[in-house]
């Protein structure tokens, strides 16, 4: 195994496109952690600042990673944890209980296999990036041209299996669809994952986790450890054999409509929504907007002064929440509810009828609990916190 900070690659940099206007900025000082020489271009005609390619092909047991980030930001990135351990053995992981086959419309999907199920809390499956960019917020200065070479850069110097399997998550190959953007810009439109760190956005593309499929009402959610960029999927809810793992590409706490959610798919990813809520009968679409609708409603009122102070309201809005939460298949904005609906019962508690507040409120603290364990955690604030009202209240 190549150590880390050995120099493996001493092939000369790629020449640019000869069309192209962009100049290689002079040759950066040695490869530090990465595997290949950084390579820079200057981004601007005004300052001397620079965007680079990083790549460390060892990373994740030689599955590779490539970034395009200014030098401080990839610097970072190492600092907090990023590559840690890459060059260890890579670990036997337990045969899967998913599988990634072909979904009908749908291209790639990932469904679980005739095997037990999935619990709530368990963790599907954990991927790590192949791919960061810059996100394109945060690259409006700069020219197409110049990213567009620093991210093919990026991707051809991934180790082969890997680049071929980043490229297989372009949108073109498997939708028949005639591309209209570059290979790199179409894999990042429907695959990336945005995430913030080292005071900037960054596009995150994970292999694996791409080929979930989105529902509006998902089964699965995802979490990334800050420091490693490592991607967990987890189970929200029990997913039975045979059954498609999905996740929400929007906030799933969000109560939009149907129409908003097409505008944002289409927007974000240039999909219609085929999913079981998006596909269902024209009344079922339209009485789950009147849900969703008064579901914004109640949020607004929890935010009026009025609300703020009156027990009893704050209960009566959790509980019809929670009513509509689950008529809507909406799992994680149940916990806040529930936990709101526990200090509801506290303070009412407080001023008559003790023991049978008491024991409302310990079974909302004890769901709370329970469903701030599977989004964050067992060990999480969140947890601790319903556990120590779920006391107060015995
Ligand atoms: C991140 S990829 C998911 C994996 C993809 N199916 C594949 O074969 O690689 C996102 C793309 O999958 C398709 N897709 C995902 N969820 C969908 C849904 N609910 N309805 C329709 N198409 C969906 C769309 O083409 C979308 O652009």
């Amino acid at each position: 195994m190549t150590p880390l900070n050995t120099f493996t690659n001493s092939r000369p940099a790629l020449p640019t496109c000869p069309i192209s206007r962009v100049k290689p900025s002079p040759p950066e000082p040695g490869p530090g952690p990465w595997t290949h020489a950084p390579y820079c271009v200057v981004t601007s005609r005004t300052s001397d600042k620079k965007l680079c390619v990083f790549t460390d092909a060892n990373y994740n047991h030689g599955k590779g990673l490539s970034i395009v980030a200014k030098r401080e930001v990839a610097e970072s990135f190492v600092s907090e944890g990023l590559l840690p351990g890459s060059s260890s053995p890579s670990p036997t992981h337990p045969e899967p209980k998913y599988e990634v086959i072909p979904k009908p419309n749908q291209g790639l999907g990932l469904f679980v296999k005739p095997s037990p199920s999935y619990l709530p809390g368990e963790t599907i499956l954990l991927d790590h990036p192949t791919l960061i960019f810059p996100s394109s917020d945060s690259t409006k200065a700069i020219s197409l041209e110049t990213l567009s070479n620093l991210r093919r850069k990026a991707l051809l110097q991934l180790p082969p299996q890997t680049r071929s399997l980043t490229r297989s998550l372009a949108q073109s190959i498997h939708s028949g669809k005639k591309r209209v953007v570059d290979e790199i810009t179409d894999i990042i439109q429907t695959n990336a994952f945005t995430q913030q760190k080292a005071g900037a956005t960054h596009d995150l593309i994970f292999p694996l986790a791409a080929r979930i499929n989105h529902a509006c009402t998902p089964n699965a959610f995802t979490r990334t450890n800050i420091s490693s960029l490592a991607m967990e999927v987890i189970a929200l809810t029990e997913i039975l054999p045979g059954e498609e793992i999905v996740h929400s590409y929007l906030d799933p706490s969000l109560p939009l409509s149907f129409r908003e959610r097409q505008q944002r798919f289409h927007a974000g990813w240039n999909f219609r929504c085929r999913c079981t809520l998006c596909t269902a009968p024209k009344e079922n679409i339209a009485a789950s907007d009147a849900q969703r609708k008064k579901i914004a409603e109640l949020r607004e009122q929890l935010e009026d002064d009025e609300t703020k102070g009156d027990a009893a309201a704050i209960l009566k809005i959790a509980q019809r929440l929670l009513e509509l939460y689950e008529a809507e298949g909406m799992v994680m904005p149940q916990a806040e509810a529930n936990a709101l609906a526990a200090y509801g019962c506290k303070y009412l508690a407080e001023s008559g009828n003790e023991q049978q507040w008491k024991k409302a409120g310990r079974k909302y603290a004890k769901e709370a609990a329970r469903l701030y364990g599977i989004m964050f955690g067992e060990e999480s604030q969140e947890v601790e916190e319903m556990v120590m009202l779920g006391k107060d209240l015995s």
